[in-house]
């Protein structure tokens, strides 16, 4: 079969790791008989050096007409056009966001797993961590404060900003479905996070989620406050399944959940709407402070790619198979400096890019 793939290196450490993301694909297709095929796209900080925006019309088009979107990252404080002074909406953030938004992906799924190779990595102690962290965060990821009404201006000659956090019915109707469903398929228990002690929208949250519930009886539900789950996710991290969230709540339960499992290097994602296109992307950024060293871990974009194959391609063996490869890498003592202890192989990318295809 062949496959369309549209692909975001972005800004910093984002070109190193899809590059090894990319030859893992390559390694699967030729394995299994599959042709991934590839067109660059650019967004983020570097469109922003090319087109003076940071997604135009036509970047947007291409990922429309692709079967899956595989992107590194975007952001930083550097490039020609300083990125960092100008206003939100155009800086390369808000090119990953209106791609979020244009290609209507509202379920970002977000798998925190702690390798038991890992385990000395993990801040936490032994007995906190128990039998183990497996986890997934089911993120709602257009809307909230992230989408709404946002405005600076004088009042009085006070400077004054503000940003809207909204959601509908509809909105939280279907991430929440897609959370249940996810938790079908692991251990039946979905823990909704909101601030529904204080905010409206978290009201309408856990309404709608109480409804859809209904639906999933062989499902337990259970709410938490976000800043509760916060210290829940370091004291008792064993008792989460998948976290059902909002976009903003979830976008900070995730960078913390990643540090349990040893490093945001770690972390892969997978943005899903109503089809089959998705978009692959790791959970973190840039890390412009690592950009050009050759030393990120490609891990967490290696994963996201197999998401693609999974969830975009209905594929099951090759997805198995390269998480294999990656269990079995680590298996093996190869670190990159993120996740390394004494005793283990410290590589670099492409070291680790080339140790996960051999296993393959
Ligand atoms: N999806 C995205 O494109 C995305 C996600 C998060 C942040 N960002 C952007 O990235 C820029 C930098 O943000 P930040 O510094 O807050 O977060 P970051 O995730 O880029 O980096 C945080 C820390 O984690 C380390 N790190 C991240 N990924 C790593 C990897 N693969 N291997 C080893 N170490 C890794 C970095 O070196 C840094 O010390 C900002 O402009 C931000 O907006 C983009
Ligand atoms: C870069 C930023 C807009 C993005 C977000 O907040 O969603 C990032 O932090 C992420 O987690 O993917
Ligand atoms: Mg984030």
């Amino acid at each position: 079969m062949k496959y369309n793939i549209a692909v975001i290196p972005g800004d910093g450490i984002g070109p190193e790791i899809v590059g090894e993301a990319q030859r893992v694909l390559d390694a699967v297709g030729k394995k299994f008989g599959h042709e991934f095929n590839y067109t660059k796209v650019l967004m983020g900080g570097c469109s922003i050096d090319v087109h003076g925006v940071p997604l135009t019309e036509e970047a947007l088009q291409t990922c429309k007409d692709s079967d899956s979107v595989l992107l590194g990252a975007v952001g930083g404080n550097v490039g020609m056009s300083n990125w960092y002074n100008r206003p939100p909406q155009e800086r390369p953030e808000a090119g990953l966001l209106a791609l979020r938004k244009g290609l209507e992906l509202f379920a970002n799924i977000r798998p925190a797993y702690l390798y038991p190779e890992l385990k000395d990595r993990c801040p936490l102690r032994d007995e906190v961590i128990g039998e183990g962290f497996d986890m997934v965060i089911m993120r709602e990821l257009t809307g909230g404060l992230y989408f709404g009404k946002r405005f600076t201006e004088e009042v009085n000659g006070v400077q004054k900003a503000t940003d809207t956090l909204t959601y509908d019915e509809n909105e939280i109707r279907r991430i929440a479905i897609k959370g249940f469903e996810i938790a079908r398929k692991r251990r039946h228990k979905v823990i909704s996070v909101d601030k529904a002690n204080v905010l409206d929208s978290s009201r309408l949250w856990r309404k709608v989620v109480e409804e859809v519930a209904k639906e999933y009886p062989d499902v337990e539900l259970s709410h938490m406050l976000v800043d509760n789950c916060a210290m829940q996710l370091v004291k008792t991290p064993g008792q989460f399944d998948v976290i059902l969230t909002e976009n903003m709540f979830g976008d900070i339960l995730s960078d913390e959940a990643s540090e349990v499992t040893g490093s945001i290097g770690m972390l892969s994602s997978a943005s899903l709407g109503a089809t089959k296109l998705g978009l692959y992307e790791p959970s973190h950024g840039s890390a412009p402070d690592i950009a050009g060293l050759g030393i990120a871990n490609p891990i967490a974009t290696i994963l996201s790619a197999a998401m693609m194959l999974r969830y975009s391609f209905d594929m099951k063996e090759e997805p198995d198979a390269i998480e294999n490869a990656v269990k079995q890498v680590l298996a093996d003592g190869y670190r990159t400096g993120d996740i390394w202890s004494e005793g283990c192989k410290k590589v670099g990318t492409t070291e680790m890019g080339a140790a996960i295809i051999e296993r393959l």
